[in-house]
């Protein structure tokens, strides 16, 4: 489906929004129920990506495809590998395939699992054969993906020794790692992360409890974007949110202030509030700790008529599609100057925004809601607009109470 944002008139907006469960922190709860069916979750999200999850943790059929969720690919990697006698084929869509797991299987393996490759070495889909684990401690590179040592961690408490993971070299995207150790701590699992160890002890039951989830922050970015390019004075109420949040992307409420959106936490939701003009020549950030909300600054800066240097994007290259690449070539033709590397990102301001460009999206569902918000400055088409549904099942209608008007092409 290919549609058009007609540009948005009324720019002065307010409006009470409610964002579904964070898919990160689901798809750990999800895994972490099987294992411990003691748990009870509220407002899961409602992701094709937690619905992935969940059809693959109930089927018992030998070949799970997962499609393009990440998450369930590495966290049930781990999950089937401890499933004593179950015989399971894991794959999924062909960017799946072409996503690295090897670090993952190397370290699976090292703990005596048996993990083999289907296909290409290295990369899904991959055969597992779950077996009973003794081995205790693990070595594991930390810099390409923590999804790999997330999955480690979400199984380790069911192994008969817990397990000692050192991680090995920078490591990367660690608030995702924490929040993995938050929620075991949530459970009463005892973790801990001390320099580049990161221990977890043996746990065979937990007491019964529900767990509730915040709702997504990664999600949350494409309406900052909104807020920096609407009228001074526009606000828009995101439920539910939570001052204490487990997902590393809520530094967002710090960044906006950059181009005056203000935050302001409340009972169970945020405020976002334009409250002055972008007061920014350059945006110089890293943001290894938070690589999901890279595409929409790239693209608010855009909008705002900002320059940007935006560093700590080596893992953007592995994602749903090579984003730095993707990015250069949507913000070129709206013509935009911008050069990447393999791990950063320097845009130019522009003042000028070319009208009815086509958005490429690249199975990428960030591709689709970062260029959203330019509906605020210009006419704009998004191919393949259906990739939203991902993280976001309701994010065109979303648009559309906000005021945008959206036309089927
Ligand atoms: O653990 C998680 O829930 C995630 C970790 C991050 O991946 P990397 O660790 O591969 O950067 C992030 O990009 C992804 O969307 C979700
Ligand atoms: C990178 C992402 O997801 P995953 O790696 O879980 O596919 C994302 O949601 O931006």
């Amino acid at each position: 489906m290919d549609i058009l944002l007609n540009v948005l008139e009324d720019k002065k907006i307010k409006e009470e929004i409610t964002i579904s469960g964070s898919k990160s922190e689901s798809n750990r709860l999800l895994i972490l129920q099987n294992l411990f069916p003691e748990i009870s979750i509220e407002n899961l999200s409602d992701s094709d990506d937690s619905i992935h999850m969940q059809h693959a943790l109930s089927t018992d059929k030998e070949i799970v495809d997962i499609g393009h969720a990440g998450t369930a690919m590495r966290f049930l990697t781990s999950y089937f590998a401890v499933k004593e006698g179950r015989d399971t084929v894991l794959t999924g869509s062909e960017r799946m395939q072409n996503r690295p797991i090897e670090i993952l299987v190397n370290a699976l393996k090292d703990l005596g699992a048996d993990v083999s490759y289907e296909d290409k070495v290295g990369y899904p889909p991959i055969r597992i054969k779950g077996r009973k684990l003794i081995t205790d401690k693990v070595q594991i590179n930390g810099n390409v993906s923590s999804q790999y040592i997330s999955s480690l961690l979400l199984i380790a408490s069911k192994l008969e020794n817990g397990l000692t993971i050192e991680l090995v070299g920078e490591i990367t995207s660690i608030p995702y790692i924490n929040m993995t150790l938050s929620l075991l701590h949530q459970l009463n699992i005892e973790a801990n992360f001390e320099g580049n160890i990161i221990k977890v002890l043996p746990k065979k039951e937990i007491a019964k409890q529900t767990v509730v989830v915040e709702s997504d922050w990664s999600s949350a970015s494409y309406f900052y974007s909104i807020v920096a390019s609407a009228e001074i004075g526009s606000s828009i109420k995101l439920s539910a949110y939570k001052k204490e949040s487990l997902q590393g992307d809520s530094c967002l409420a710090e960044i906006y202030k950059h181009f005056g959106v203000s935050t302001t936490f409340g009972e169970n939701f945020i405020n976002l509030k334009k409250e002055k003009a972008s007061n920014k020549e350059v945006l110089e950030i890293d943001l290894r700790n938070a690589p999901d909300i890279a595409q929409t600054i790239a693209v608010t800066c855009f909008s705002e008529g900002i320059s940007c240097n935006l560093t700590g994007l080596h893992t953007l290259k592995i994602k749903e599609t090579d984003r730095l690449e993707a990015l250069k070539e949507e913000l070129t033709n709206l013509g935009a100057s911008i050069s990447v590397t393999n791990e950063s990102l320097h845009l130019e301001k522009s003042s000028e925004i070319k009208e009815h460009i086509s958005i490429k999206t690249y199975n990428d569902h960030r591709m689709a809601m970062a260029f959203a918000p330019l509906a605020l400055r210009v006419p704009i088409k998004i191919l393949n607009a259906e990739v939203v549904t991902k993280s976001f099942q309701k994010f065109w209608d979303d648009m559309q109470q906000i005021g945008i008007k959206i036309d089927k092409l």
